[in-house]
């Protein structure tokens, strides 16, 4: 396996038990290079955007290679980190669409959802989402890169417009 992970962790009050738990197994697992936990606490009622922007930023600016969010559903965790420009975020509580989720579409951001999945099934999914990289290489890179293209197309076209 390539280099260890910068991973943050972070979830609203609905997902903070499996948040914990995460956060827990990745310190413990010797997989990762640092976790950084960008909330909620127990008491938090911080809404769910607001983590998931900040854990997204996290990755956006380089400071972290991935996150882990947890909500009720995982879904309005991933909606808000993929509103962050180059964030990839997805939900998925099967192991195949955790290791397609990096290997075909180079997510960086995995989401969970505390009410939809068991917490032995979160665990082992992170567990499993921690061993694969996505490989610039592959067949998929040229499909990811599209989104990226898109992306960075549509910056420009709103950068003119602002200026004009
Ligand atoms: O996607 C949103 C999450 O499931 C969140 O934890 C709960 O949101 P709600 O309180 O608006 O249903």
């Amino acid at each position: 396996m390539s280099e260890k992970l910068r991973i943050v962790v972070g979830s609203d009050d609905a997902g903070h038990a499996y948040k914990e738990a995460l956060r827990k197994d990745l310190e413990a697992s010797g997989l990762v290079a640092t976790v950084t936990d960008v909330g909620v606490d127990a008491d938090g009622h911080t809404a769910y955007p607001k983590v998931a922007i900040a854990a997204a930023e996290m990755v956006a600016r380089g400071e972290a290679d991935r996150a882990l969010l947890v909500c009720g559903t995982g879904l309005g965790v991933a909606i808000a980190a993929n509103k962050v420009k180059g964030v990839r975020a997805v939900t998925a509580h099967d192991s195949f669409s955790v290791e397609r989720a990096v290997l075909s579409n180079n997510a960086q951001v995995l989401t969970f959802g505390q009410r939809v999945v068991g917490l032995e099934l979160a665990r082992r999914l992170a567990s499993e989402w921690l061993t694969y990289r996505f490989d610039e290489a592959s067949a998929s890179a040229a499909k990811v890169a599209l989104m990226d293209d898109y992306e960075n197309k549509k910056d420009h076209e709103n950068q003119q417009e602002a200026a004009a």
